[in-house]
């Protein structure tokens, strides 16, 4: 059977790496630029988009963290989340796990409850409104000092029963996960879930790291650890989840096409991926987006974006009558 557009949209899926910060789309950073009077560097939405040409990780990040800086009051953040949500929602997108970097409020002077209240208000609003359920992973800088984390995660302590988990994203090459050890080791301490990118500039060896200095339950992207062999047999073997995003590697430059991608060796080779946007306003779109476009490079069939589709939903962080609720409709999907 064919896979089109409106058969995704209908496919029960869930969202398992997406920085909330990344879905500020050129068009709501100006409406946020105006609304708390900051001018930006663009005189127009379509200008900054056409700014959007990165060589690599870090020239993009370098744009994604000046582009947050209209992000300033709890209402800021709550229009940016409900926006990510009902965009969501229109791709199907039942359950998202939203990330967010603390740090790169912090610096700029916005306060932890400001980030905090606005996201966990628009969680809780589009549950109501778009039925996407969601859960929140506080993710920090690993370009930044890892004490300044390990004060973040203290600080944090008013919300430790509303994080799903803590994340380690930015800049990879340089900031190997055992500069992060402490941080992870006093998350699990607390009984927090610790998820973290590796694999995605980094070698195989920062995957390693991450399952074995920061006892992690999912890797965020992943994709370099197919470059050794032992790595993926223990992957396959534990089964441990990959946060794939195809387009953001392709954006990133990480493959020159999506028909580079080593996606398909990954799922030939037993591993348990499930695909994501990571930051869907810079990187060609969400879900829908994502999936279209690997049915198109890899001849995807029905039954692929369905095994995808309930990798993702096992996975999530959501509760277990959410899962089976989600799951059973994934099963009842027609074809
Ligand atoms: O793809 C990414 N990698 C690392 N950090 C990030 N922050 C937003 N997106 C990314
Ligand atoms: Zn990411």
């Amino acid at each position: 059977m064919i896979v089109n557009n409106n058969w995704l949209i209908g496919l029960p899926k869930a969202e398992l790496h997406l920085h909330i910060e990344g879905t500020l789309t050129p068009e709501q950073q100006f409406e946020l630029a105006k609304r708390n009077g900051i001018t930006l560097a663009y005189d127009s939405a379509q200008s900054l988009r056409a700014a959007y040409e990165f060589d690599d990780l870090s020239a993009f990040l370098a744009l994604y963290y000046q582009g947050m800086d209209v992000l300033i009051t709890q209402d800021d953040f709550y229009d940016l989340a409900m926006a990510y949500f009902e965009r969501a929602a229109a791709d199907g997108v039942r359950h998202a796990d939203i990330s967010f970097d603390p740090q790169a409020h912090l610096a700029r002077g916005v306060a932890l409850d400001t980030c905090f209240d606005g996201l966990l208000t628009a969680m809780r609003d589009a549950r109501a409104q778009f039925d996407v359920t969601s859960a929140l992973i506080m993710s920090f800088m690993r370009d930044r000092d890892a004490d300044e984390a390990l004060e973040v995660l203290e600080d944090a302590a008013p919300w430790y029963g509303e994080i799903a988990a803590i994340g380690l994203d930015s800049a990879e090459v340089g900031n190997p996960p055992e500069k992060f050890r402490e941080v992870f080791a006093r998350a699990c301490e607390l009984g927090l879930p610790r998820v973290a990118h590796a694999g995605e500039e980094g070698g195989p060896d920062y995957v390693t790291g991450a399952l074995d200095i920061l006892d992690v339950c999912r890797i965020d992207h992943g994709v370099r650890a197919m470059e050794d062999a032992d790595l993926v047999d223990r992957l396959r073997d534990s089964q441990m989840p990959l946060t794939v995003c195809p387009l953001s590697n392709v954006y990133l430059k990480g493959v020159a096409r999506l028909e580079d991608h080593n996606l398909p060796d990954m799922i030939a080779a037993g591993l348990n991926v499930n695909i994501n946007s990571d930051d869907p306003a810079y990187f060609g779109g969400g879900m829908v987006n994502n999936f279209l476009a690997c049915v198109a490079a890899f001849d995807w069939d029905q039954a692929t974006c369905r095994t995808i589709a309930g990798n993702g939903l096992r996975e999530a962080f959501m509760s277990d009558a959410r899962r089976e609720t989600l799951l059973a409709a994934l099963a009842d999907y027609a074809d």
